[in-house]
């Protein structure tokens, strides 16, 4: 199954799924790695594991839809399956969902419909909740509305630091995230 990731950031969620050896060899092909921050940590990343990298930045472009109409071009020649999204900042078009049908994916760190948005993890500590998570979900037009397709719950405890529990909610991401993409490897082959 060959796939782009897009990402905006750090990169511990491409990591996570390009050091995964039982999605290698499962069959995953990560043939791009998408970026619109071209000092993002994660490009780095994408280098080392000599992954090819587009860094696309949005303010050269007139507007969205030509920001993805590139990304688009990019892409088009390379037979891409699925597009994951692993902390990418920008909401995701008609352009790229019309031309990727059910076919984008995206991590969140809370439980949705709970705490949605680009802070999750700090607006579930905020709200001192005893429980909170990661949520796995198809992309649509609505901004994390889409098909849930897994979560695993996280614990939050009376002692935690933000940075604590934010270590916590990352860790299950990593293992979340590379099992569903492997389940999607499974069906897709
Ligand atoms: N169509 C969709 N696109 C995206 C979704 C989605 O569910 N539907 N999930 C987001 C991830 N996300 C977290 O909830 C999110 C990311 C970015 C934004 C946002 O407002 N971005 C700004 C730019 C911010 C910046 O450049 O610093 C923007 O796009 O104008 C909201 C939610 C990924 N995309
Ligand atoms: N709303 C989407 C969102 O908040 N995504 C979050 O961005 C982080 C990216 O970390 P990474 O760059 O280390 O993978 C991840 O925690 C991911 O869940």
């Amino acid at each position: 199954m060959r796939v782009a990731i897009f990402a905006s950031g750090t990169g511990s969620n491409f990591e996570a799924i390009a050091d995964n050896q039982r999605l290698q060899q499962a069959g995953l092909e990560i043939v791009q790695l998408v970026c619109d921050r071209p000092q993002a940590a994660v490009i780095e990343k994408a280098h080392r594991r000599e992954v090819p990298v587009t860094v696309l930045a949005p303010r050269q472009f007139e507007n969205r839809q030509a920001y993805e109409q590139a990304v688009v071009a990019q892409l088009a020649p390379l037979a891409i399956d699925y597009i994951i999204l692993a902390g990418y900042m920008r909401i995701i078009t008609p352009v790229l969902l019309g031309t990727y049908p059910q076919r984008i994916i995206n991590i969140h760190p809370a439980l949705l419909p709970d705490f949605p948005g680009i802070h999750g993890i700090e607006d579930a500590y905020r709200a001192k909740v005893s429980e909170t998570g990661v949520t796995v979900h198809y992309i649509d037009e609505g901004v994390d509305t889409g098909p849930i397709i897994a979560q695993a719950t996280v614990p939050v405890k009376p002692n935690d630091t933000l940075a604590t529990l934010e270590a916590r909610v990352h860790a299950v991401e990593h293992q979340l995230y590379p099992a569903v993409i492997y389940d999607l490897v499974q069906k897709n082959n």
